[in-house]
């Protein structure tokens, strides 16, 4: 596949209503929880991403059968799946490919698994999916590759040794499929993996505790066949509000899943942006202070990240382009990623007063007038991040690498163009001439 460039002509204000995608990152452990059944699953509302995209060529590989019925319809069938060797390529390419380990495990007793790939932002664990398939009863080698092995899971009372999200939701498959009951405690919350654990439920298995930071998992669950609708993407969500609170744009995010958006609300309007809601639609009007909101006493206030329901780790990028925009300091903590915010040296070179104090803080002086650069997207969100920040910028930017984006973020482009942006997206052969 040709890499992608995307050439943005900042200053450009944009106006209308958009519609989330479905979360990616609940659309991934559900395409690979879909084979825990060999029963029949639609999933509606998937994104149509590099990330799903990937996990679909990965499922068929072991010999399910998944099909694109409509643009975000996906239909899957596993009905015979074997733990075949996984493409170590296509393995690379996702985080979530360690994502398949719960499902075949509870399928097969066994997974053999290449190490997954995703987004270069720190150091990635996976001690704590270990500790839980040990757990349960599992002997795990790790080397080159990821061995799985366990004819018969059991339940377990099993307590995270940090709320990873994925290991949350790789136990939780397996747990599904355990004999007995299965407690996962100081387990991830994120809407993510409560969809997960909705779309598990639906299926046919006994899960309480679902949002909190204990889930009781009664197994083994008699799973049969299920439609169901994936989430919208909080994440994208946030990236939306920031866009139009720097381009000072009135954007209307319809069905945007509003029970999820508290934390994030929070985190945007202590940078100076209110949204007003009108049913489960939020509206982000273009008359923002964009004032920093001292801290009591008019101490310096901090934006941190934490796993859910805390302000996530994911926006922190993005939440940085905003608040170069905004009047006052505030300092940036990202406490979860250690080189997620060395993309900021890009903003600094545009313009953006900021002080990168260590890998995990940073702190942000506005409002700057940025000016168009060239980029590089190092991650998918930092690549949103650099598409905010062109979109706000005096001329013309140009990011390379929009592949990035593109693994988290459905036919972006297109649809912020519908709403006034000017991107164009080239492929780099076009490039190069
Ligand atoms: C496919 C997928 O769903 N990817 C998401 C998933 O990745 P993933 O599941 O890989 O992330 P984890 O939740 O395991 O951990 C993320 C990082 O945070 C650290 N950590 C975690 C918990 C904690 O209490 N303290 C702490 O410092 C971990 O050591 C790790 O460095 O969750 C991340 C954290 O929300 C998101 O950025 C990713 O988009
Ligand atoms: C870090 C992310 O994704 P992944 O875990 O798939 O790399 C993300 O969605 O921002």
């Amino acid at each position: 596949m040709a890499p992608i460039q995307y050439i943005i002509e900042g200053g450009h204000r944009l106006a209308g209503t958009i519609e989330p995608s479905g979360n990616k990152n609940a659309a991934l452990p559900i395409i690979a929880a879909a084979l825990l059944t060999e029963h029949p699953v639609t999933l509606d509302n998937v994104p149509r991403i590099r990330d799903t995209e990937t996990l679909v060529e990965l499922i068929r590989s072991v010999g399910a059968s998944a099909e694109w019925k409509k643009p975000n319809q996906l239909a899957i069938h596993a009905k015979d799946i074997r733990a075949a060797d996984l493409d170590p390529e296509l393995c690379a390419r996702i985080r979530a490919s360690i994502l398949l380990a719960g499902p075949l495990l509870a399928r097969c007793g066994e997974v053999v698994l290449p190490p997954p790939g995703g987004d270069v932002i720190g150091r990635r664990r996976l001690d704590t999916h270990f500790l839980a398939f040990e757990q349960l009863g599992a002997t795990v080698t790790a080397s080159a590759r990821l061995e799985l092995r366990c004819p018969r899971l059991k339940g377990a009372d099993v307590f995270l040794d940090e709320p990873s999200v994925t290991a949350t939701e790789n136990a939780l498959t397996a747990a599904v499929a355990a004999h007995g009951v299965t407690y996962l405690r100081n387990a991830a919350s994120e809407p993510h993996v409560q969809d997960l654990a909705h779309f598990l439920v639906a299926l046919g298995a006994r899960i309480e505790g679902i949002g909190t930071n204990t889930m009781v998992v009664h197994g083994p669950a008699k799973l049969g066949s299920v439609t169901y609708a994936i989430g919208p993407d909080h994440i994208e969500v946030g990236s939306l509000i920031g866009l139009a609170a720097v381009t000072r744009s009135k954007l209307r995010i319809a069905r945007a899943g509003l029970t999820h958006l508290r934390s994030i609300r929070m985190g945007f309007e202590r940078l100076g942006i209110a949204c007003d809601v009108e049913g489960d639609d939020l509206i982000v009007s273009d008359h923002q202070s964009l004032k920093i909101q001292d801290d009591f006493g008019g101490h310096v206030p901090k934006l941190e990240d934490q796993p859910w329901p805390a302000f996530p780790a994911d926006l922190m990028s993005i939440a940085i382009v905003t608040a170069t925009q905004c009047a006052g300091v505030i300092l940036m903590f990202e406490k979860m990623f250690e080189s997620r915010m060395f993309f900021v040296d890009k903003l600094i070179a545009m313009g953006g007063r900021i002080v990168l104090c260590d890998p995990h803080r940073a702190i942000v002086a506005g409002p700057s007038r940025l000016k168009g650069a060239l980029m590089s997207s190092p991650d998918i969100r930092a690549g949103m991040a650099m598409l905010l920040a062109a979109a706000c910028a005096e001329g013309v930017s140009t990011i390379n690498n929009a592949d990035q984006i593109e693994r988290g973020y459905e036919r972006i482009d297109e649809r912020l163009n519908a709403l006034g942006a000017k991107i164009r997206r080239v492929p780099a052969r076009e490039v190069t001439s």
